[in-house]
């Protein structure tokens, strides 16, 4: 049975400005019709062994599989920006994709990401190249935020045109400004309308 194409929200978050944001990503989504969204989350790493998670996360979007990924129509990935790259358990989670690599499973899909950061200019874009680079490796086609979204012209906080982003300044602040969340959403609906059209 052909399931219904879905774009999968991929992101890690520990103190939840990126939650926040794959839920406006899944708004934008849920705009285009004929689509669906999964959002998923990966489990946090252990600083010393090898810890399993519990399958089941204790609260929040449920953990992404590795068929999960395999079987989306395009992805949204999200990361908060440490150090000016994605956060480890994203990595984590992105180097046990070696076998949709090999097999490849994530050719020609596309893919976008989206990020929060502390500071103005404490790496967001970095963040987000540093998302971009694994899934060139796999194939996908990168889909950025064009200028016609005005947001990115007018935002005194998160917004490039590299992806979506959130400045959540040093108080951990989750909730988005107006251009921050139009910004996400028009990052979700455009990774749904080229979802579909690169659709084989
Ligand atoms: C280990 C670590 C490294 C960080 N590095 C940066 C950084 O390089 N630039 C920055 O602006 N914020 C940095 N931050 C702040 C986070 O990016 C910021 O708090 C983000 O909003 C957290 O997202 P979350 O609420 O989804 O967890 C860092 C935070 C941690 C814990």
């Amino acid at each position: 049975m052909n399931q219904t194409p879905y774009i999968l929200v991929l992101f890690y978050s520990r103190h939840g400005s990126v939650n926040e944001m794959a839920k406006h990503i899944a708004r934008g989504v849920n705009k285009v019709n004929d689509i669906e969204v999964k959002i998923r989350q990966v489990p946090d790493v252990s600083d010393s062994t090898k810890v399993a998670s519990p399958a089941i996360p204790e609260e929040g979007a449920p953990y992404c599989t590795l068929d999960e990924l395999a079987e989306c129509t395009g992805l949204a990935i999200g990361s908060p920006s440490y150090f000016g790259s994605m956060a480890a358990p994203l990595k984590h989670f992105i180097d046990q994709t070696s076998t949709l690599w090999l097999t490849g499973r994530l050719i020609d899909k596309p893919a976008c990401g989206f990020t929060s950061a502390s500071t103005m200019h404490g790496g967001q874009e970095q963040c987000i190249h540093s998302m971009m680079t694994p899934l060139l490796h796999h194939g996908m086609v990168w889909v950025g935020l064009p200028y016609r979204n005005k947001e990115l012209i007018n935002t005194a906080t998160g917004g490039t045109p590299y992806g979506a982003s959130h400045l959540a300044n040093n108080t951990n602040e989750t909730t988005l400004t107006e251009d921050e969340k139009a910004l996400c959403e028009a990052q979700g609906k455009r990774i749904a309308e080229f979802a579909l059209q690169l659709k084989k």
